[in-house]
């Protein structure tokens, strides 16, 4: 467990968030406490307490080096060109579809291509992470996020842009499992919860930069398809030049016995600052892990080894559940239900598309602000209890939107147009959750008339394959066209559980599955536990989307978004049950965290009972703290 000579414990009851408040405005006292063994050195560092008060340990550094700061920013462009890459396809497809006469099938394709590589190219990140290092992957995907950007950029057909989209998939793969796993290396103790969780951010961020360069080309008829997708170059090449003179991570070097190499690395991430103390600690870590962890195939140790096989059931459980919330549907979906609202024109529906991209960006910053203040498990499960009643919200507003669906008041007198099953329908509900048919009705404020189910155009939803809706432009009787979507007054309940959606999302479910998974791993499990659950995580996204629309002509959507409030509730009930607090712990520590039974902690065990809780206080005036060692201290 803990060292005693270099830490000190204390029971916990306030919120770390409180104390280190706490040590700012005492620094100055605090500054005068010193380990006893410490020699009085220049380098900031970390005096923990004990219950008693008398100091015991000196460690850790109070000064980022701006170094560290260079890195996350170049490392987390990882997580832009995920966000962008899988968000500005939605834009690019309205143009494509027109251009290149994409068929249903085609379009699915073109978009779910990239989530199934990028599952499949995750899972073998692991190999490539210990094989190469993090660094040589980065660097690997960054390459392939450009090649891929190239290939879409000029794509003279539909099976080259299959091609590029599934380039851009393998990247994204890479990416998504190396970025968190490199950035908890190199980050100091103190902010690691906060740099791995603005990877999040970045994520975030890339979504939101899509939907703005989406509204932004969508002008542009010809072609703008081609600027959507091919931008992502940019950043991809920023970072592949970035991380050209970027260093690899000290511990992978050390696991792979460059051992001169490593010491260089921290010392430059430090900012020059002494490191002796922090490498010996490192080495010595990875030394008793690797000779506790004994050999063969990784995944295998890691299953037989009960606390490596909790932390992977953890973690590969948390990544389910954040897809299983239907996040990727809700953002999908969000231009449908601003339609729903009352948003007709379809460019302004883009633009408020981006309005919800920036809300769930705005609120992952307030994960980042929170994660070092509240913890992991408490900011997850706040965000699960949030995020199952703002679904609920949205499923009421769908059902009551269903129950009171627009009739259907005009049938085709023409009996060869009856062929269809569109004109059968009695009312939009039905008519819209057949994807064969669009509603096209008149409407007075809030009253519908002239209503009727009528086939959609082949080649466009945008307009019907016949009738007064086939040609909206020219119509001059005030006629509008509603394809997946119900005229509604209920639609402002459907707008609130939108936006509630995010504020609760965001900050908990978006980036803690991602934070927590690259903390609670062994150095020599790192890369296959968050190979797994990264796939976990891609192959629920590629599940979730791809039934997406099944499910809601089975159930409605009222009953899809009723299905993922109750995956919620379970998730809920899962991290209640299993997720213990990994904020304010040394990774040693992670193994006795994790070696109980796989759902053996309640709040009261993580929160409440004093002995299991601990207590750092920063001082001046003492060694470093290896990453290894303090990676999760407050
Ligand atoms: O954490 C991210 C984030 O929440 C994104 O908004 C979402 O699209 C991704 O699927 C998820 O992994």
């Amino acid at each position: 467990m803990t060292n005693d000579n270099e830490y000190k414990l204390r029971s916990m009851s306030n919120p770390i968030g409180v104390m280190r408040k706490k040590v700012t405005d005492d620094r100055e006292r605090r500054s005068l406490i010193r380990a006893p063994s410490e020699s009085s050195t220049n380098n900031p560092g970390v005096t923990v307490t004990s219950a008693a008060g008398e100091p015991e340990l000196a460690t850790d550094q109070d000064v980022t080096p701006v170094f560290v700061y260079v890195l996350a920013f170049f490392s987390a462009l990882g997580g832009f060109l995920f966000g962008y890459d899988t968000g500005v396809v939605s834009g690019a497809m309205l143009l494509l579809k027109k251009e290149m006469h994409l068929t249903a099938l085609w379009q699915e394709l073109l978009v779910s291509s990239t989530v199934g590589a990028a599952a499949l190219s995750a899972l073998a990140g692991g190999t490539l992470n210990g094989l190469f290092g993090r660094r040589i992957c980065i660097l690997m995907a960054s390459f392939i996020f450009t090649a891929g950007g190239v290939v879409l950029g000029a794509a003279p057909n539909k099976e080259v842009l299959l091609v590029g989209r599934i380039t851009i998939g393998l990247g994204i793969g890479i990416a998504s499992m190396t970025v968190p796993v490199y950035l908890a290396e190199v980050s100091p103790p103190h902010l690691r919860g906060q740099l791995v969780t603005i990877y999040t951010l970045f994520i975030t961020a890339g979504q939101f930069i899509a939907s703005v360069v989406d509204g932004a080309f969508t002008y542009l008829h010809h072609n703008g398809w081609r600027y959507m997708l091919g931008l992502s170059i940019v950043p991809a090449v920023l970072q592949f030049f970035g991380f050209l003179f970027l260093p690899e991570s000290p511990r992978w070097l050390l696991q792979k016995g460059l051992t001169q190499q490593a010491r260089q690395v921290l010392s430059r991430i430090r900012g020059g600052q002494n490191i002796e103390k922090e490498y010996n600690r490192m080495r010595s870590n990875i030394e008793d892990e690797e000779k506790d962890a004994g050999g063969g195939l990784v995944l295998w140790r890691m299953l037989t080894r009960p606390p490596t096989r909790r932390a992977l059931t953890i973690g590969c459980g948390l990544q389910m559940f954040q897809q299983l919330s239907g996040i990727n549907t809700v953002m999908y979906y969000s231009a449908t239900i601003l339609q729903m609202a009352g948003v007709r024109d379809d460019k302004q529906a883009i633009w408020l598309a981006s309005a919800t991209a920036a809300t769930n960006f705005l609120f992952t910053l307030v994960g980042v602000w929170l994660v070092e203040r509240v913890g992991r498990r408490k900011l997850t499960l706040g965000s699960l209890i949030g995020t199952a009643l703002s679904l609920t919200v949205l499923a009421i507003g769908f059902l009551l939107s269903a129950q009171h669906s627009p009739a259907v008041t005009l049938h085709p007198t023409d009996t060869s147009l009856n062929s269809t099953s569109c004109t059968l329908y009695g009312s939009c509900e039905p008519c819209m959750l057949d994807p064969d048919c669009g509603f096209c009705y008149r409407e007075n404020g809030s009253t519908v008339y002239d209503s009727s189910c009528i086939p959609v155009k082949q080649t466009s939803a945008d307009e019907a394959a016949w009738g007064r809706c086939s040609n909206l432009s020219q119509v001059s009787d005030g006629s509008l066209w509603a394809y997946n979507y119900c005229p509604t007054s209920y639609s402002w309940i459907v707008l609130l559980g939108l936006i509630l959606y995010l504020a609760f999302f965001a900050p908990g479910m978006g980036p803690m599955p991602w934070t927590v998974n690259s903390e609670i791993y062994p150095l020599w499990a790192r890369s296959t536990g968050n190979a797994c659950s990264a796939g976990v995580n891609w192959i629920c996204n590629v599940l979730v989307s791809l039934t997406f629309l099944h499910v809601a002509e089975y159930l409605t959507y009222y009953g899809a978004f009723f299905l993922y409030s109750g995956l919620t509730v379970l998730g809920l009930l899962f991290v209640l049950g299993c997720l213990p607090e990994t904020q304010g712990r040394r990774l040693e520590e992670m193994e006795a965290l994790f070696s109980g039974n796989l759902c053996s902690c309640s709040a009261s065990d993580w929160d409440g009972d004093g002995s299991r809780n601990i207590l750092y206080n920063r001082v001046k005036g003492s060694d470093i703290l290896s990453d290894n060692d303090a990676s999760d201290m407050e």
